[in-house]
Parts: structure tokens; C-alpha cells; sequence
């Protein structure tokens, strides 16, 4: 056999230490690969929430402690060092308002933002604008908490006769009828709002844009159950509270590797969770 040239093995080595490297880089970037970071926030205090009213698709504003909420939220995002690229919000202004104020206090109020129905709070159909309390002493604690926290038990429909129907089908002339629910259990609003987390906000958490999410109560917990893998159980134990951001950080394939780590003192956020939990309680 020809004997091998001091070239030849120059190359050889060559190439063995190209494979090598590519081989480390690859390994070091799978396993230091720093995991992607999603904040996501619940509205602040809404006017509705301040009378203890279902308001699923009404357009409530934020109560005065709704906007100081979301104004602690960003100094907290800011004290934190939190900059992003890219919000998503629902076309709710409770929601959408609460980002704005989170984004004055980080000085990114021309920041990129993407708003949709999809992330709306789930529509709570005939039960929209009744008093939660009133609604447990009429029907008991146990129907409202089913009605309020399931997963697949949708509230009574609101049809066209609603107070509010008008009110708010205004609001979605953009949308076909079929898309306009009547009523959504929690099951339907993550079938509605998956596509939007999947298509929109998945590839854009890819490709390393760091995100906020601002919406709802209800529209965080599907994306949180869905996260989390959480049964269907566990997931009526879960009430988010207002105005408090948490963060998701994810790996390549948009599992947790941190789940809901909140910005906030933990006896803060248990009492403000314990809070929401009981505005469905009868008095
Ligand atoms: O839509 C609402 O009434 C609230 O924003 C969420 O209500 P819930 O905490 O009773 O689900």
C-alpha cells in the first residue's frame, strides 16, 4: 500500500479535529442550552372584577388598582432586568391596557405587539355581568366553582336576547358567527387558543425572541394546563391572580423545565390567588 504522504496525514487530522469540534459543539450546546423564557401576566383589577361580575368577553376597563397593579408589574419586570421583543396580547383592553403599562415602565412602549382573540378570557355566556356571589347563593358554591374552575362543564350559552350580546358581538364583526361563542368551558377556550400558541407565539419563542403574554384568567390557565400536562382535576384547583407576572422558561421542545415561577413574595401571591378563589363563594 502507497505510504501516506505528510500531507495526507496533515488533512487527516484536519479532519478528525473538524468532527471533533462540530461533535462538542453540539454537545455543549445541548446540554448548556439556555432554555427559552416566556412572562406571561393575568390582567390587572378590572372594573368587573372590582363588582365581582362574570365578565368573560365584556370589555371591562381596569379598576384604578387594576392599573397600579400592572404599574407594579413592569417595575417588577424592570427590576428584574426584563427587555422584550415581541407582546401578545387578547383584544381585550383589561389586557391590553395592563401592557401598556408594563411597557411604559420598562420604556418599550412602541414595542411590537400582537393582539388576538385567541387569547381572550373564556366566555361565560349567560352568567356575563351577574354578581359571582349572588350566582353562588342562587344556584350553590359547588355550581359556580364547577362553572368557574372545569374543565369541560361550559356555562349556561347567551343567546341573542343577552343584555349583553349586542355589546359585545359589535366587537367581532371581523369574526364568523361560528367562531363567536355562545358560552366556552375551559376546554374550549384552549381548542381556540392552542392554534394561537402553537402558530403564532411557538415560533416566535423559537426563534429566540424574548416574549410577554398579557390576558386573562382563564386563557392562562388552558396554556398553563397545557404547559404542565395538567389533569384535568388539577386544574380546577388553579386561580391566577391579577396583575402578577410569572415566567415559563421552556426547552427546545416547549416543555418546562421552570413552571409558573411568579415575580411576586409567595404569601402575596397565595393570598391573591385564595382571593380570586373566593369571589365565587356565596356570603
Ligand atoms: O371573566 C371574568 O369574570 C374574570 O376575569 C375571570 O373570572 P373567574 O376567575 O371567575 O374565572
Amino acid at each position: 500500500m502507497a505510504k501516506r504522504s505528510k500531507n495526507d496525514e496533515v488533512l487527516d487530522n484536519l479532519h478528525n479535529t473538524g468532527i471533533t469540534y462540530i461533535l462538542l459543539l453540539y454537545v455543549t450546546k445541548k446540554v448548556f442550552k439556555m432554555p427559552f423564557k416566556v412572562v406571561m401576566i393575568r390582567h390587572g383589577e378590572s372594573e368587573w372584577n372590582k363588582e365581582n361580575k362574570f365578565c368573560g368577553w365584556f370589555d371591562a376597563s381596569l379598576s384604578s388598582k387594576g392599573v397600579q397593579e400592572a404599574k407594579d408589574a413592569g417595575i417588577a419586570l424592570k427590576n428584574e432586568g426584563y427587555q422584550f421583543d415581541v407582546a401578545y396580547t387578547s383584544v381585550l383592553k383589561r389586557a391590553n391596557d395592563t401592557l401598556t403599562e408594563v411597557l411604559k415602565a420598562l420604556n418599550q412602549e412602541d414595542l411590537n405587539t400582537k393582539k388576538s382573540w385567541r387569547l381572550n378570557e373564556r366566555h361565560y355566556g349567560k352568567l356575563t355581568g351577574l354578581n359571582k356571589a349572588e350566582t353562588a347563593e342562587k344556584y350553590g358554591d359547588k355550581q359556580v366553582h364547577i362553572w368557574r374552575r372545569s374543565f369541560d362543564v361550559p356555562p349556561p350559552e347567551m343567546d341573542k336576547s343577552h343584555k349583553y350580546y349586542e355589546e359585545i358581538a359589535k366587537n367581532y364583526k371581523d369574526l364568523s358567527e361560528s367562531d363567536i361563542p355562545k358560552c366556552e368551558s375551559l376546554k374550549m377556550t384552549i381548542e381556540r387558543a392552542l392554534p394561537y400558541w402553537n402558530d403564532e407565539i411557538v415560533p416566535s419563542i423559537k426563534s429566540g425572541q424574548k416574549i410577554i403574554i398579557a390576558a386573562h384568567g382563564n386563557s392562562l390557565r388552558g396554556i398553563v394546563k397545557y404547559l404542565d400536562n395538567m389533569s384535568d382535576e388539577a386544574i380546577m384547583g388553579l386561580n391566577l391572580p391579577t396583575g402578577i407576572p410569572f415566567v415559563y422558561e421552556l426547552d427546545d421542545d416547549m416543555k418546562p423545565v421552570v413552571s409558573m415561577k411568579f415575580l411576586g413574595d409567595e404569601e402575596t401571591v397565595k393570598k391573591a390567588m385564595d382571593a380570586v378563589a373566593a369571589q365565587g363563594k356565596s356570603k
